[in-house]
């Protein structure tokens, strides 16, 4: 019974009576994740009685809980220190089943590219768009997951995991899942049993254990998954897990031509939380991107895009024009990209070679730093390609070298400013801010007055990006140290550590201080 429920059901237990039929009704709407449904059964006459009875005292505890929660009342600061406390694994079950999905979203067709997420109403900048717990999540260290493993091999353990709560008869849990698309055409959903009502004794769904029902689960994993930024438990190192949401993969992908996505997420523990990163009007489409903005090369996100079917002209574009140059292209640049591109283009794949070459940063000489800092400044712009992040992230270690840690910190502040122009309020944005500070707070009392004016602008920047993904809003009206603490907490503590900065220890660049 507990997980058999679907709508069938819900049909089935109104032909009990009262209180009997308000009471399997809300358990009913509570499993299948309809927290307002299950509400207004439990203000049915005597119902309350009945499932205290029957079900659990905590029960309409969970409900009214539930019901607010998918209304959008959502405490996110109090969730970031509950998934702390957790080691970011999960959000303790005790803070509610975290389900909400915008009355102003709705799915639609949309040519080429299946369904996608629209807007029914204006949407505000910084608006709550959704709030998940996962359908399923891998995380490092269960007993399936294996070190090092790669997606595919985690695609294969959560294609497994969701088949076996398929021939489990868990109702509600295929109704979502097939809900999504599974890879095999954007005609109407394949499912493997149209359930009815007589289905009430817990059905085996026909086509169970068919390679069918496997190959259509493989599909809705490789083209839904979301990767889970985990940590090993024993060893803490930054490890990968899988999960799938069932709201978070209906948005599509931002291709370039679309222009910035208009929505942002991140993980508190399990839960994925969306807001819009900009106004969305009525009738347009809410889109992310599928492809982190920190990616080096281009072939992380061609790669992406290819294992989703989709090709991006403009960014194959960009690819080709950036490859151009650094292959030694002569003549004037490709059309995409502007010609200050070319010089710093150059410099970069001079000094990549070298450092191959001998195995490491220690061969570049000072002049070599000073053109590549020289050429990244006469030539940025708003967005942030693959060799730009390569180029600040060689800038941050170079910078260390020769001019101390005041230039590290300011060449990783740079990345952190490039990402929020690039992809505003991303996590790794706010991630690279709230690291810096960690940094800084080590710093302390040793500060030059360089530092000092850095330290607040990240100050500032770490502030905005608590704003936001707490409240939604561009500021903070309450005092310092209320949000602080929880937010930097679970910024720094979730997600995966990235590059040089993050891997340095405090002592050691604490010891390079410099007059810059
Ligand atoms: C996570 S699903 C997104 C929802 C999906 N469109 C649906 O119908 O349920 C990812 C798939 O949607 C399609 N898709 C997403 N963004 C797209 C885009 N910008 N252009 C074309 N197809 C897109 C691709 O087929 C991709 O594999």
């Amino acid at each position: 019974m507990l997980q058999g429920f679907n709508k069938a059901c819900v049909e089935e237990c109104s032909l009990l009576g009262a209180p009997a039929s308000g009471g399997l009704r809300a358990q009913a709407y509570a499993q299948m994740g309809d927290w307002k449904a299950a509400k207004k059964a439990m203000e049915e006459p005597r119902v309350l009685q009945w499932t205290c009875e029957h079900v659990g005292m905590t029960f309409p505890m969970l409900v009214d809980l539930g019901a607010r929660q998918s209304s959008g009342e959502i405490d996110v600061l109090n969730l970031m220190g509950g998934a702390s406390i957790m080691q970011h694994v999960v959000v303790p079950e005790d803070m509610g089943p975290l389900r909400f999905e915008s009355s102003k979203l709705e799915r639609k067709e949309l040519p080429g590219r299946g369904l996608g997420v629209v807007a029914k109403a204006d949407i505000a900048l910084g608006e709550l768009l959704i709030a998940a717990r996962p359908i399923e999540l891998i995380r490092p260290g269960d007993p399936d997951w294996q070190y090092q493993a790669d997606m595919a091999y985690l695609e294969e353990v959560l294609t497994r995991r969701l088949l076996h709560r398929c021939m489990d008869c868990d109702a509600s849990c295929i109704e979502e899942v097939f809900s999504l698309f599974d890879g095999q055409g954007h005609g109407a959903r394949w499912a493997p049993h149209a359930w009815r009502s007589d289905d009430f004794a817990l059905p085996m769904p026909q086509g169970a254990a068919s390679a069918e029902l496997y190959a259509r689960l493989r599909g809705v994993v490789k083209h839904n998954a979301h990767r889970w930024p985990g940590k090993h438990p024993s060893s803490s190192l930054p490890a990968p897990g899988l999960g799938l949401w069932l709201w978070p993969p209906m948005i599509n992908h931002a291709l370039e031509s679309d222009g910035r996505p208009n929505c942002a997420h991140v993980f508190v523990g399990d839960v994925m939380l969306f807001r819009a990163t900009a106004p969305i009007r009525a009738g347009e489409e809410v889109l992310d991107r599928y492809s982190t903005p920190l990616a080096d090369h281009f072939e992380f996100t061609l790669h992406t895009l290819a294992a989703h079917g989709m090709r991006d002209p403009v960014y194959e574009a960009t690819a080709a024009s950036w490859q151009a140059l650094q292959e030694g292209f002569h003549g004037a640049p490709p059309p995409q990209l502007p010609a200050e591109k070319k010089p710093l283009a150059e410099t970069l794949a001079a000094i990549e070679r070298k450092v191959t070459w001998s195995n490491g940063v220690h061969s570049v000489v000072l002049p070599e730093y000073e053109a590549l800092r020289d050429r990244y400044k006469a030539s940025k712009s708003d967005s942030l390609a693959p060799p730009e992040v390569r180029a600040l992230n060689l800038l941050c270690v170079l910078g260390f070298k020769f001019e101390g840690r005041a230039a590290a910190l300011e060449w990783r502040s740079e990345l952190a400013r490039r990402l929020g122009l690039a992809r505003p309020m991303h996590f790794a944005q706010v991630k690279l801010w709230a690291e810096l500070l960690e940094r800084f707070e080590h710093l302390k009392g040793s500060l030059s007055s360089k530092e000092e004016k850095l330290l607040e602008e990240v100050d500032s920047d770490v502030s905005k990006c608590a704003a936001f993904w707490t409240l939604g809003r561009a500021s903070m009206e309450t005092s310092a140290g209320e949000w602080k603490q929880s937010f930097v907490d679970w910024a720094r503590g979730s997600g995966y550590s990235y590059e040089w900065f993050s891997t340095v220890s405090l002592e050691e660049f604490a010891k390079q201080p410099s007059e810059l």
